[in-house]
């Protein structure tokens, strides 16, 4: 397995890649960036695992970086500051995800794409339409990394309810930015006690928790280190799945048209939206199986009302951003 991190000289790159690093599975972990990438790849090639680790600087070097990739994940580009938004980013970072798109539909069009650079509900679409332009898109292999809200989630519920952090599966769908992120507490173990105040102020932190570190940093970027976690565990779970063909559930953002029939049950929920996170059973080739929503409460049900314009809004600002003839 080649698993290429482009932004790997960043504040979730370096970590990420040292996460990655320890994986069994990775024979070769690929390390692009447009800065320090040599350093940061002469570094972790002494640690004694499996991985050949390989550094590749700047655009002349990103053909080499991404050839024959099994798995590319993305954290590069610029993070928040103080009061913006993650759509704020846009104006810089589509342009950073259209060019590293485009790279690798040419020299990895079969890859995983795990996308982490914000916004990730417009990044993700922005992918897709790359793909399709170069007529290699497969929705199956297409991700939207936003397991750092399900982490958070079960970090967040487990201080209120109790249990152990690590096993507490708390599912959250929608997209990721504010109130696109929708945790369905309901469908978790021992939150039937909590009054709708506590639901709220939890339901809050969890759509919330970027901006408590985005403040706490106070200026020096946003999440970094737990995102790097998500962002391994996501890439330990695809690995997983390719590896040992037993499926693994997680939930991502995904385009709905990847599974015909899981899509067209969750549109029944959703309306027509075409990318939303969702419970994903992944297997070798991706996207196996689109799995249910489950029952929403009426509160999440509303949550799920105010999301879905903002997100359908992001959505079609990535597709446009493409189809609008920037390639
Ligand atoms: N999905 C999530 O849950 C989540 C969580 C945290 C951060 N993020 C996002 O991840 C992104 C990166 O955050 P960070 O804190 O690591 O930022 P950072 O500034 O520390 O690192 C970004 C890296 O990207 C590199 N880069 C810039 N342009 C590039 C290009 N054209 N090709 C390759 N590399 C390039 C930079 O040189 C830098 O090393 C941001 O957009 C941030 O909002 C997403
Ligand atoms: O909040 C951010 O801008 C970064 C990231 O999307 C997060 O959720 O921490």
């Amino acid at each position: 397995m080649k698993v290429t991190v482009c932004g790997a000289a960043g504040g979730i790159g370096q970590p990420l890649s040292l996460l990655l690093k320890q994986s069994p599975h990775i024979t070769h972990l690929s390390l692009y960036d447009i800065v320090n990438t040599p350093g940061v790849a002469a570094d972790l090639s002494h640690i004694n695992t499996r991985a050949k680790v390989t550094g590749h600087i700047g655009a002349a070097q990103m053909d080499a970086a991404l050839e024959g990739s099994d798995i590319v994940v993305i954290p590069a580009g610029v993070p928040r500051k103080p009061d913006m938004t993650r759509d704020d980013l846009f104006k810089i970072n589509a342009g950073i995800i259209r060019d590293l798109a485009t790279a690798a539909a040419k020299n990895c069009p079969k890859a995983f794409m795990l996308i982490i650079s914000n916004p990730v509900n417009s990044t993700v679409p922005i992918v897709a339409e790359v793909f399709k332009k170069h007529g290699v898109y497969d929705p199956k292999r297409l991700f939207g990394v936003t397991t750092l809200d399900i982490v958070r989630a079960s970090t967040f519920v487990s201080e209120i309810v109790g249990g152990d952090a690590a096993t507490l599966r708390v599912p959250v769908i929608g997209g990721h930015s504010g109130v696109t992120i929708i945790p369905l507490l309901s469908q978790v173990g021992g939150t039937s006690g909590l009054s709708q105040e506590r639901i709220e102020k939890l339901t809050n932190r969890i759509q919330f928790g970027g901006d408590e570190v985005v403040k706490a940093k106070a200026g020096a970027g946003s999440a970094t280190l737990s995102m790097a976690y998500a962002g391994a565990r996501f890439t330990f779970s695809i690995l997983d799945a390719i590896a040992s063909n037993k499926p693994v559930v997680e939930c991502t953002y995904v385009d709905l048209n990847s599974d015909a029939q899981g899509g067209a049950a969750t549109k029944k929920i959703t309306g027509d939206i075409q990318f939303f996170s969702v419970p994903v059973e992944l297997g070798p080739a991706g996207v196996q199986r689109i799995l249910p929503i489950g029952n929403l409460s009426e509160y999440e049900a509303g949550l799920l009302k105010t999301a879905l314009p903002e997100l359908n809004g992001n959505i079609v600002k990535g597709t446009s951003f493409i189809s609008q003839a920037n390639l």
